[in-house]
């Protein structure tokens, strides 16, 4: 049987390289392009190489839709306008589209709705296997605590993460709303600052740190009177993600259209 021919978007940041590795290693999926935005610095240059894992014979274009045809699937991890401008070309090509980048807003989700009408989407703020566990166990322990534990989600990542919360933060922010009965956005405090008042009871708050190399660790917090619940995921390495987003492509081919999540993928969603 053919392999499954994925597409790289953003191959040359950090976690295109690290796709390109992961597809590297699996079996059953070949590198059939990567792209960058015009005028990037790695036109032209070897994914491969750029991933540190030797020449794949696949040079970066800037080109998505001459490779769309020619894809089953594409790995995006790049920005929320490339991402929506990407989700048309994987519609019109009818192929999976397995979607990483986080910071997409309520008008960028519209329209890759709209795209999953034609294309697979899956989509996840984080997509390894341990984040989608915590998500989980979030809802569980959400909905065995009553209003009175309040629930607060920290997050930390490296200096040049661009978006607040992160994904991830607003994903298990969700879950731990849907473990209410409530909804996150309208019980979300997503930063703090000057003479707040004191905490609404029922709502989710937020707080984002940044510096350094850190690959991205989450806790939720729920404390009640006298004590606290913490349950939190530390990432270590980018390639449970790149991993979980290869696994996704894979799970994805010859799926009928519609927006996944991780959770699909990972058959967590009535855990
Ligand atoms: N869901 C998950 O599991 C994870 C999600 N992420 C998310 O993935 C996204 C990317 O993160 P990260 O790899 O650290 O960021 P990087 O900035 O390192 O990589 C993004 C890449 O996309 C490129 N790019 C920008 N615009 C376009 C375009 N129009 N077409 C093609 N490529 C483009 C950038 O190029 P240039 O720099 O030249 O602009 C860059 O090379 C973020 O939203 C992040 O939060 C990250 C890790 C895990
Ligand atoms: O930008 C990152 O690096 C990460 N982004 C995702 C997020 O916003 O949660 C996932 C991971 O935490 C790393």
């Amino acid at each position: 049987m053919s392999s499954m021919r994925l597409i790289v978007a953003g191959a040359a940041g950090r976690m295109g390289r690290s796709l390109v590795r992961a597809i590297s290693e699996t079996d059953g999926v070949e590198l059939s392009g990567a792209f960058e935005r015009p005028g990037s610095p790695a036109l032209g240059k070897d994914a491969g190489e750029l991933a540190g894992v030797g020449p794949l014979g696949v040079a970066i274009s800037d080109d998505p839709l001459s490779l769309v045809v020619e894809a089953d699937g594409v790995l995006d991890f790049t920005t929320p306008d490339a991402t929506v401008a990407l989700s048309e070309f994987a519609a019109q090509g009818r192929i999976v589209h397995v979607i990483g980048t986080t910071g997409l807003d309520e008008p960028h989700l519209a329209r890759l709705d709209a795209a999953a009408r034609h294309a697979v989407v899956v989509r996840s703020g984080n997509m390894s296997l341990g984040v989608n566990l915590l998500a989980a166990l979030v809802r569980q322990a959400a909905a065995a605590l009553g209003p009175d534990w309040d629930i607060e989600v920290l997050e930390m990542h490296h200096r040049a993460k661009v978006d607040a919360p992160s994904g991830t933060a607003l994903l298990l922010g969700e879950a731990a709303a849907e473990g209410r009965g409530i909804s996150l956005a309208q019980n979300a405090v997503r930063s703090r600052d000057g003479h707040t008042g004191a905490r609404v009871e029922g709502t989710i708050g937020f707080a984002s740190l940044r510096g350094g190399s850190v690959v991205g660790e989450h806790t939720v917090i729920l404390a009640g009177a006298g004590e606290r619940v913490e349950l939190g995921h530390r990432a270590e390495d980018r390639m449970i993600f790149a991993r979980g987003a290869v696994k996704a492509a894979i799970w994805g081919f010859r799926r009928k259209p519609g927006h996944y999540s991780m959770a699909d993928v990972l058959g967590l969603t009535g855990v």
